[in-house]
């Protein structure tokens, strides 16, 4: 298995809608918890976060992380970063896991 999961959280995955200014939950359905993960790449010592939902699986965030990336914790609980595509939001269940994500993270970035 080349890829290896560093961390296993739960958050509400949303991202920012431009047009209308507002933080969208994402996927269909329901607003509900995903599963966030923090995978490496053992070869090339690449990373992504990908997120999906408990419910159904569904993929919400697949998004790898890049060279001067910035990953803002704008409030303890409520974590978000941009790419090319979009705004991305992480709104934790508790505080425990949106300190070991987010620590998680930077320490990639860090290494990056
Ligand atoms: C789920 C509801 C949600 C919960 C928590 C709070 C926390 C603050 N907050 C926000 O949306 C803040 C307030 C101002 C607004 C203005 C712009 C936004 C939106 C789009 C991105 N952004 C940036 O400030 C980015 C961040 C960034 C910096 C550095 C690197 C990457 C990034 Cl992404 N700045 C750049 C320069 O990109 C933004 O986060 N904003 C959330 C919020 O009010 N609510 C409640 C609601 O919305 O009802």
């Amino acid at each position: 298995m080349s890829e290896i999961s560093l961390i296993d959280v739960r958050a509400q995955v949303m991202t920012y809608d431009e047009g209308i200014k507002k933080w969208t939950p994402s996927g269909s359905g329901e607003p509900s918890i995903s599963k966030v993960q923090l995978f490496v790449h053992q070869q090339n010592n690449t990373h992504r976060i990908v997120a999906r939902k408990i419910a159904d699986k569904e993929v919400v965030i697949n998004c790898a992380l890049f060279k001067g990336m910035r990953y803002n914790r704008a409030t303890d609980t409520f974590h978000q970063w941009r790419d090319t595509r979009q705004v991305y939001g992480l709104n934790f269940a508790n505080l425990n896991d949106a300190i070991s994500f987010g620590d998680t993270v930077q320490e990639a970035l860090d290494g990056s």
